[in-house]
């Protein structure tokens, strides 16, 4: 069964306690959180505050996604905050292996974002550093955009990537990801399945994740 990751990019900030609370009593394992500049994106979400508190009030794991430029300077920030997994952009970062050996030295779980043009076979010489690869089906900066269809065959690539190299790391996709897609994402080779709109506006959040669980 996949991992299930809400993204909480689409949660109601109005009432965050509330959505988390939700979360906390859910098959979720994973709490997905999306950290925009404005710059690598062109968009801006939340950063340090936000994820500080929601660590205050969950015991599940914080999968931290940074869409942002030059992530190095704050990898030691995210850790004291909570975060569990970190995850760079492969497009944002110039030294990608040092980036990945700073994010484990910290003691967090070390992921790289790609983009929906970059191909996986850019990971193949730091596949067996890593602990998580995030396949984005949709171009990073917003919730609530199209699955991209072309998906499905990069993760198939990725996988037979990580098996050849008898490597230990967790595929997970983020953006459009619903209960229609979800079951082909697990077949091709997803371990975890990152989803917002789906889950935040559906009439019963918690069922819908449970749905995504059975995938
Ligand atoms: O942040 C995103 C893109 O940058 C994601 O798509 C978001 O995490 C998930 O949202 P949705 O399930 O609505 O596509």
């Amino acid at each position: 069964m996949p991992i299930i990751a809400p993204s909480i990019l689409a949660a109601d900030f109005g009432n965050l306690a509330k959505d988390i609370e939700m979360i906390n009593n859910s098959e979720a394992e994973w709490f997905h959180l999306d950290v925009m500049d404005g710059v690598f994106v062109p968009n801006i979400s939340y950063g340090m505050p936000i994820i500080e508190k929601i660590n205050a009030l969950t015991d599940k794991v914080l999968d931290v996604h940074l869409m942002i430029v030059d992530p190095d300077r704050y990898i030691s920030t995210f850790k004291q905050v909570g975060a569990d997994i970190l995850t760079v952009h492969y497009e944002a970062c110039t030294h990608l292996h040092r980036t990945i050996q700073a994010i484990k030295a910290e003691g967090m779980k070390a992921g790289v974002a790609l983009n929906p043009h970059t191909p996986v076979s850019v990971l193949e010489e730091v596949i067996n550093d890593l602990d998580l690869v995030l396949i984005m089906s949709v171009n990073p900066g917003f919730g609530g955009q199209k699955f991209i269809e072309n998906t499905y065959n990069k993760i198939s690539k990725l996988k037979k990537m990580i098996t050849t190299a008898n490597a230990n790391v967790i595929i997970e996709v983020d953006g459009g990801v619903n209960n229609i897609n979800a079951s082909k994402l697990v077949e091709v080779g997803a371990d975890a399945l990152v989803a917002g709109s789906a889950i935040f506006n559906a009439e019963n959040p918690t069922s819908y994740i449970s749905e995504l669980k059975k995938a």
